[in-house]
């Protein structure tokens, strides 16, 4: 009897283990279970070092003087929380409004396909993702477009699990990636239809650099729309608890400083740009973007749970935990972030590339 007692629960210990792993674990779309963490490129023995090194870097991120070092630790920190996004959010690295009745990867594709209408691209045209991720706005708007989308990442660990998705999804014909830094883009000049970018440009230490780039790239007449991850009009650098949210904000997202909405349109005029349209995408009547992120705080801990298990099981990399912490902060600095209206990571701009260069 006593050893039948001892099977069953050791079954049942087994069983509810496997169901927390592996059920609970996975993302929504599927794309990575817990048992499979990694430090992305990054070797398992080296994840703790990295984080170390990211974490000095961008602990006070407006004391930043080295613009030329931001790409690299902002690699470094894609290969960190890489996995972590895709087992915890899905393929699509953004936040987008919710959409009441509809699921949040309706709402998540909803936002992306937006963008590509907004630049007005026909079937069979050829238009840049400005800091791609894993693809999974490339690959919606690939399919409500049918257009030919080429994304650009800075991690080589991306750009593998883009190519991996794009071909599990059918779409490898319509999706193409590159890696290379968005400052100093392997493409001609005037040889896109259009591009978009999707809370990626907050990385760019100068936006002037990013955009210049961007305008280079596209062929005249072609349209451009971006989303920017900004502060707000609400946001006063003289309240010490704003200050604490948007510095939470920058850490925990390698950010080299949030721009103010105000400089957005500005930097897209100055690069040669003219201003279609300029939208915060999260402002009323929108429901907030914020739900989801507030609303998984229990699926957080039992994540944090499970990543200090797997990590001291030498499953997950060691400093997975780290990380997860950090990512667990900044969650928590981005809802209040929405809450007090200060920051919006969906501050929309939609710029057309003249036809002709302007005189100014
Ligand atoms: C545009 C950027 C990324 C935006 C978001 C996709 C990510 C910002 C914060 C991330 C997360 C925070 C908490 C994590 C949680 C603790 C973990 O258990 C599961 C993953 C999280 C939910 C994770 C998912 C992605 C974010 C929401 C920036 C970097 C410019
Ligand atoms: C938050 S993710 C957004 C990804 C994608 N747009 C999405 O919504 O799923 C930001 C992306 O910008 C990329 N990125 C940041 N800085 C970059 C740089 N200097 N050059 C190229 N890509 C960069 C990152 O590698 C990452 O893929």
């Amino acid at each position: 009897m006593d050893s039948l007692a001892l099977v069953c629960t050791g079954a049942l210990l087994a069983g509810g283990l496997y169901w927390f792993v592996c059920i609970l674990g996975p993302a929504e779309q599927k794309g990575k279970r817990a048992v499979d963490l990694s430090g992305g490129s990054i070797s398992a023995e080296k994840v703790q070092d990295n984080y170390k090194q990211y974490w000095s870097f961008f602990r006070r991120p407006k004391e930043i003087e080295t613009a030329e070092k931001v790409p690299d630790f902002v690699d470094t920190f894609y290969n960190l929380v890489t996995d972590i996004y895709e087992w915890g959010w899905g393929q699509s690295f953004h936040f987008s409004p919710s959409v009441p009745g509809k699921s949040h990867r309706d709402a998540t594709r909803l936002h992306e396909e937006m963008a590509v209408d907004l630049i007005d691209v026909k079937p069979g045209e050829r238009i840049l993702d400005v800091g791609c991720g894993v693809g999974g706005p490339m690959r919606a708007i690939a399919a409500h477009s049918r257009a030919n989308v080429v994304g650009i990442t800075i991690n080589e660990y991306q750009v593998n699990r883009a190519r991996l998705h794009n071909k599990k999804a059918g779409l490898d014909s319509l999706c193409e990636v590159v890696c290379g830094n968005f400052l100093e883009m392997p493409f001609p000049d005037n040889s896109f239809d259009g591009a978009y970018s999707i809370e990626a440009t907050c990385h760019a230490p100068k936006l002037e650099e990013v955009y210049a780039e961007i305008f280079r790239v596209l062929k005249p007449g072609s349209l451009y729309v971006s989303y920017e991850w900004v502060t707000t009009d609400k946001y006063r650098a003289s309240d010490p608890q704003h200050v604490e949210i948007i510095q939470g904000i920058e850490r925990g997202d390698a950010l080299p400083g949030l721009r103010s909405y105000a400089d957005i349109a500005e930097t897209a005029r100055k690069v040669g740009f003219e201003v279609v349209k300029e939208k915060d995408l999260a402002k009323p009547p929108a429901q907030p973007w914020w739900t989801r992120l507030k609303m998984g705080r229990i699926a957080y801990w039992r994540n944090h749970i499970l990543v200090t298990i797997l990590a001291a099981l030498g499953i997950a990399p060691k400093g997975t935990v780290d990380v997860h912490e950090m990512l667990f902060k900044t969650a928590d600095h981005l809802t209040q972030g929405g809450e007090t209206g200060i920051f919006s990571p969906m501050h929309m701009v939609l710029c057309r590339k003249p036809e002709s260069p302007s005189n100014s």
